[in-house]
């Protein structure tokens, strides 16, 4: 059962403080959405608690050890981290793109095993791009891309699950299968998830938290129901937000 524990945490940008003393958990089974406008510290808190960064104060303890004493093998085998973006410099197929997330879990040598190629396969298949195996992934749209990176963090195979902007790319019809393979990792195979997204209509019914960050530091945390509500979205993305009903679920809109 994995737990990540930001104790006291303060990152900052140059003179910026983006996030200050945070005290928050994140259990195995649970989903948090973090929101916060452009520049609100995003990206970077998820760098940080991805161990890519390390904090300006404070901590992060991953299943009772501070981040910083994982070896990058033990790190790589508990957490898996979806960056914003990416670049590929070589001309490698998307099979191989995403059969390289298993290199943490190849136990002898370097070549991968029956098991390997058989998650990465169903990973693909997870993400709708199966059929896209034998591509050099330089050629793929950027919606393809972006399903053959979250396919890659599926391969890993991780009971954490950090994702910065998995939907940005994505048409409806795959920012909703993203949204019900995200609910179901957290909530039938147990993993914990804290996941980056704008779209505030994409988190009912797959978040069970949200982060709010305010950008001058100042934060929230607590349930869906807790948080989503017209007065501290309208505050955290400076910006009006209504909450209203539609049929037996709520719908923001701004306008
Ligand atoms: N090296 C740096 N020096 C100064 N400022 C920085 C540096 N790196 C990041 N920043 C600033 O820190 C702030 C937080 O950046 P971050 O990428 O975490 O924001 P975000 O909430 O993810 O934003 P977005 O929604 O645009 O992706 C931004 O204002 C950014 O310009």
């Amino acid at each position: 059962m994995t737990t990540l524990v930001a104790n006291d945490l303060d990152l900052r940008a140059g003179k910026r403080v983006l996030v200050e003393k945070l005290d928050w958990t994140v259990g195995a089974g649970q989903c948090w959405f973090v929101y916060g406008r452009n520049g609100a510290g995003k990206t970077t808190l998820l760098q940080t608690l991805a161990g890519l960064r390390l904090p300006d104060g404070g901590k992060i303890v991953l299943d009772g050890r501070e981040l910083s004493d994982w070896s990058p093998l033990q790190l790589a085998r508990r957490r898996a981290y979806l960056p914003q973006s990416r670049q590929d410099a070589f001309g490698f197929t998307v099979f191989e793109t995403v059969l390289a997330a298993r290199f943490p879990w190849r136990s002898e040598g370097m070549w991968e095993s029956s098991e390997d190629r058989d998650v990465a396969a169903g990973a693909l298949k997870r993400m709708d791009v199966l059929e896209l195996a034998e591509r050099d992934i330089r050629s793929l749209s950027g919606g393809e891309r972006q399903r053959v990176a979250i396919a890659a963090l599926l391969a890993q195979d991780t009971p954490l699950m950090l994702l910065d902007e998995p939907a940005s790319a994505l048409d409806l019809a795959h920012q909703a299968g993203l949204m019900r393979t995200v609910a179901g990792l957290s909530r039938e195979e147990n993993r914990a998830v804290v996941m980056v997204v704008h779209d505030l209509n994409l988190a009912w019914g797959v978040a069970s938290h949200v982060l709010l960050l305010y950008g001058d530091g100042t934060w929230e945390a607590g349930s869906c129901e807790e948080m989503m509500v017209s007065e501290k979205l309208s505050h955290c993305l400076h910006y009006p937000v209504e909450r209203v009903s539609c049929g037996n679920r709520p719908v923001f809109v701004s306008f």
